[in-house]
């Protein structure tokens, strides 16, 4: 499979997930704020769930279509000795107060089946007492990469709980031939930097937004940047945005459905002035320019217009509610093909609003299931998916999914 994404919504035909495992039975009430979960999570349901709104990816997708496990791949990469030892230094030298080099001779006899037990659950067979915390937001994989049109930005998590996955994403890039065209030219971010994949949005290939976040910080943007202006891209769009839980990530606030359509929180996008800052090249340095907002940025940048959709409908209290539960976080399978939590019903309203066709993730399967899905031009279907347990994880359709492979558009 081709790796490519030039833009956030060409007809998906390939994507990286994780189905929820045991990991998410491990998070404690007392753990669950440092683990980054809301709640606790009832593990049956969210992998139902979750499955569920798998059965609409491959229903959308085309007969050739991959959606992809991330522990599936993992695991082939964990055959590979020199595999295993990478990730398990770079594991030990990542989380000193774990003194992980205490067990590391144990850690590199481990077979691949028994470290993704370590990895996602922490647990070491063996080594009595010996645990780390789980990683129940591996459910995110979002938020571990970018692929860029043809290249790929490797996250580094603000967050010690999730810097596990990091590891995993750089080691997957490493050893798995997915990744052998976007290997040597990956872009990385080191040290103390931080981005995460849930504030990349790719507009198309000369044109990226990056949210700067509570996960984002300056210096990862500007590494980011960098890279990615390196690699073709002309602009990034920096569009500062609230440091704080509810919008950790741009994605939280803002996401594509169709070609120049999206859906935003409007007090934090929309009612938002001066909160983007457009970078280019200019031969070897970054140019800056200020930008009156979101919307002016992305039509500047473009020379088309765009409709901003409101998270939660006209109502505050329903814009706050459905942008917590992710009513803003919708995940694109092609042009004006959407999906997002049910729950978020005055969000879906206003979507009918534009032109959306509602469908429930049961009523979309049974009428696409037995044929090949192949939307067609101007059509816009909303579909629903039930996520009650998987939302407490704070993230949406689009922070489950990492795309790898989308048609381009015309
Ligand atoms: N792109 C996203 O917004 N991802 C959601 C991440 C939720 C996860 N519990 C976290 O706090 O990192």
């Amino acid at each position: 499979m081709e790796i490519n994404v030039s833009s956030e919504i060409g007809h998906l035909q390939g994507v990286i997930v994780h189905t929820p495992g045991h990991e998410v039975s491990l998070v404690n009430p007392e753990l669950k704020d440092e683990l980054l979960f809301d709640d606790i999570i009832f593990e049956d349901d969210a992998r139902g769930e979750h499955l569920d709104m798998l059965d609409v990816f491959k229903t959308a997708m085309p007969a050739d279509g991959k959606v992809i496990e991330i522990l599936d791949i993992f695991e082939e990469v964990l055959q590979k000795e020199d595999a295993r030892a990478y990730f398990i230094e770079q594991m030990v030298k990542e989380f000193p107060e774990a003194n992980l080099q205490l067990v590391e001779p144990e850690l590199l006899k481990l077979d691949p089946k028994e470290l993704l037990v370590f990895i996602t659950q922490g647990y070491l067979k063996n080594s009595k007492g010996f645990t780390l915390h789980p990683s129940p937001n591996l459910l995110f994989t979002r938020d571990l990469a970018a692929v860029v049109d043809s290249g790929i930005l490797i996250s580094r998590a603000a967050k010690k709980a999730r810097l596990r996955e990091s590891l995993l994403m750089e080691t997957l890039v490493q050893f798995h031939p997915l990744f052998d065209s976007v290997r040597d030219n990956a872009i990385r971010i080191s040290g103390h930097q931080s981005i995460e994949g849930g504030d990349v949005l790719v507009v198309n290939k000369k044109l990226v937004l990056i949210g700067m976040s509570e996960r984002t910080s300056f210096s990862g943007l500007m590494k980011g940047t960098e890279g990615l202006l390196k690699s073709g891209v002309e602009t990034v769009l920096a569009v500062d945005i609230p440091k704080q839980r509810s919008s950790m990530h741009l994605d939280t606030i803002f996401t594509f459905a169709d070609r120049n359509e999206c859906i935003a929180f409007p007090p934090a996008i929309m009612e938002q002035k001066n909160n983007v800052v457009a970078l280019f090249k200019d031969g070897d340095s970054i140019k800056t320019e200020m930008r009156i907002s979101l919307q002016q940025a992305l039509e500047e940048s473009t020379g088309e217009s765009f409709n901003f959709i409101k998270c939660g409908g006209e109502d505050r209290t329903n814009q706050f509610r459905e942008q917590w539960t992710d009513g803003a976080n919708v995940f694109a399978l092609a042009p004006g093909i959407i999906v997002g939590y049910e729950r978020n019903t005055n969000t879906f309203n206003t979507l009918v609003d534009h032109g959306y066709d509602l469908m429930t993730q049961f009523e979309f399967v049974e009428e696409y299931g037995n044929k090949e899905f192949s939307p067609s031009n101007g059509q816009k279907i909303a579909i629903s998916f039930q996520g009650h347990e998987l939302c407490r994880g704070r993230g949406g359709a689009r922070c489950m999914t990492l795309p790898i492979s989308r048609k381009p558009l015309h």
